[in-house]
Parts: structure tokens; C-alpha cells; sequence
């Protein structure tokens, strides 16, 4: 296996064969059965807090599209975005660890910056989540990525931590046009090509999640190699609707780069993965 992917040579069946991890113990995403979920009266509400949102860039990075943010902070703790954006430069405001683009709550101790916003779809409407509810799967996934920084100075020292990454999961129900996900479709010509990049600005991730933030949550791991288990796993159980003209723009992404033979993503999920005795819990 040359690269990873999600084609029949390269696809999640071969990722142990360079991420033995793939058959650890506590892989995701994974089927969650309803019925076998216990209510836990320790876990808080969430608190995304993604105000004021600022200038990021949209990428394809050749397995899906994703929304980065600005994560550096500098020494004094408070949030610094890069002067060149001509953005507010939080690094002057006098409140020293300003709370910008942080999620709190839920089931997490401390405070985990946001990083990236990223999709998961399939090659039509029927199949396309990572995660199942009861053997159901959504249309598409979204994921929102974020990393202790309470504890941990980067994301991919975090990444390496069994409580180094948090990421809300929220998914697609086929249904109505979602005019929220209209901002970052209507762009996705613009970086048809792997490695394509565009400046993104004004897009506030909390414009994507369902009314009800009422959750279930798991300790598993990255969906894509290398697959690290360093996930605590937040998947709201309310879906948000999109359209099959919407999904549609997701899949004429292409894979391939510039000097490559044009294939489309036509699809990016991992299926689920055995639970392994791990306990989901609900709010
Ligand atoms: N799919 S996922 O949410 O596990 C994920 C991450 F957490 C981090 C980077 C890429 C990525 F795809
Ligand atoms: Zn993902």
C-alpha cells in the first residue's frame, strides 16, 4: 500500500498493514447501540464556545475537506492570530487566556482548542457516516477536531495523549438544503484539486451543530491513519439536514493532485470498529 485512501487497494481493510493500531482497543468510529448506552449524571453541557470567528483557510487534503483554524498560542496564554490576516489580534486584548474557538463541558476536564472542521460522506445518500446509531447510518458526518491545550503545547503533541483530542461529531440527515453548509460548499470549486487551498473567513463552526447538544461520548481514536487512540469521542444525537445536491458537490472533490489522473472522493468513511467492553455514556 503506497498511500492511504479509500479505494479497494488502499482502503480501510489494508491500514493495519502500516497502522497496527487499526486492531486496537479502541478504535472508532464504532455502532452505537441506543439501547446498551448508560446515563451518566457526572457529564455537563457542552460549551463550544467559537465567538468571534476569524479569517482560516478551506483545504482538500486529498481525503476530505476541512475548515483550519488559527490554533497558535503564544507564551503569555492568550490567543495570537497571525498579523498578516489583519485580523483583531487577541494578543493585545487585557483579558490574558481569552476563551475563543475553545470547547469546555461535556465530558471533558480543562480546555480544548478548536483545530479543524472536516467532513465524512459516501459514494451516494444512503451510507456515508462514520459512526451508526443501532446499525443506521447517516447520509455524511461532521467533525469538529480540537486539542488540550491546557495540558499539551501543540496539537500533534496531543495527538499522541489518551486525552490529548476532542471531537464533536455531528451528523447529516438527507433532507432540506442546509443553508449553513451552503458557505462551504459554494466553495469547494476552488480547491477541487488535492492540496488546494483558499482563504475561508467569517465561518462560525457553531452555526453547523443541531439545536439540542445532548450527546453520547467514548474514548476511541483518529478515523484516519494513523489511526492514534487519543480521542474522547462527542456525538450529538441530533442530526442536521443536507441536501443531495449538497453531498454531491462533496464527492466531485478529487483525490488526485494537478499531475495525477483525476479520481474523484467519491467516498471517505471508515466503518465501524468493535467496541471491545468500552462503555458509551450519555447526558
Ligand atoms: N476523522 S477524525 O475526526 O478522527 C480526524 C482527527 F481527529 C484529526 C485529524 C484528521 C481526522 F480525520
Ligand atoms: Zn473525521
Amino acid at each position: 500500500m503506497l498511500h492511504w485512501g479509500y479505494d479497494e487497494h488502499n482502503g480501510p481493510a489494508h491500514w493495519k498493514e502500516v497502522f497496527p493500531v487499526a486492531n486496537g482497543d479502541r478504535q472508532s468510529p464504532i455502532d452505537i447501540k441506543t439501547e446498551e448506552t448508560k446515563y451518566d449524571p457526572s457529564l455537563r453541557p457542552l460549551n463550544p464556545n467559537y465567538d468571534p470567528a476569524s479569517a482560516k483557510i478551506i483545504l482538500n487534503n486529498g481525503h476530505s475537506t476541512s475548515v483550519e483554524f488559527d490554533d497558535t498560542v503564544n507564551k503569555s496564554g492568550s490567543f495570537q492570530l497571525n498579523r498578516s490576516s489583519l485580523l483583531p489580534d487577541f494578543s493585545c486584548s487585557d483579558d490574558e487566556s481569552t476563551t475563543a474557538f475553545v470547547l469546555t463541558g461535556g465530558p471533558l476536564s480543562g480546555t480544548y482548542r478548536l483545530r479543524q472542521v472536516h467532513f465524512h460522506w459516501g459514494s451516494s445518500d444512503e451510507a456515508g457516516s462514520e459512526h451508526a446509531v443501532d446499525g443506521m447510518k447517516y447520509a455524511a458526518e461532521l467533525h469538529v477536531v480540537h486539542w488540550n491545550a491546557e495540558k499539551y503545547s501543540s496539537f500533534v503533541e496531543a495527538a499522541r495523549q489518551s486525552d490529548g483530542l476532542a471531537v464533536m461529531a455531528v451528523f447529516l440527515k438527507i433532507g432540506e438544503c442546509n443553508p449553513q453548509l451552503k458557505k462551504i460548499t459554494d466553495h469547494l470549486d476552488t480547491i477541487r484539486i488535492k492540496g488546494k487551498r483558499a482563504l475561508f473567513t467569517n465561518f462560525d463552526p457553531s452555526c453547523l451543530l443541531p439545536k439540542s447538544l445532548d450527546y453520547w461520548t467514548y474514548f476511541g481514536s483518529l478515523t484516519v491513519p494513523p489511526l492514534l487512540e487519543s480521542v474522547i469521542w462527542i456525538v450529538l444525537r441530533e442530526p442536521i439536514s443536507v441536501c443531495s445536491e449538497q453531498l454531491a458537490k462533496f464527492r466531485s472533490l478529487l483525490s488526485t493532485a494537478e499531475d495525477e489522473v483525476a479520481c474523484c472522493l467519491l467516498r471517505n468513511y471508515r466503518p465501524p470498529q468493535p467496541l471491545k467492553g468500552r462503555e458509551v455514556r450519555r447526558n
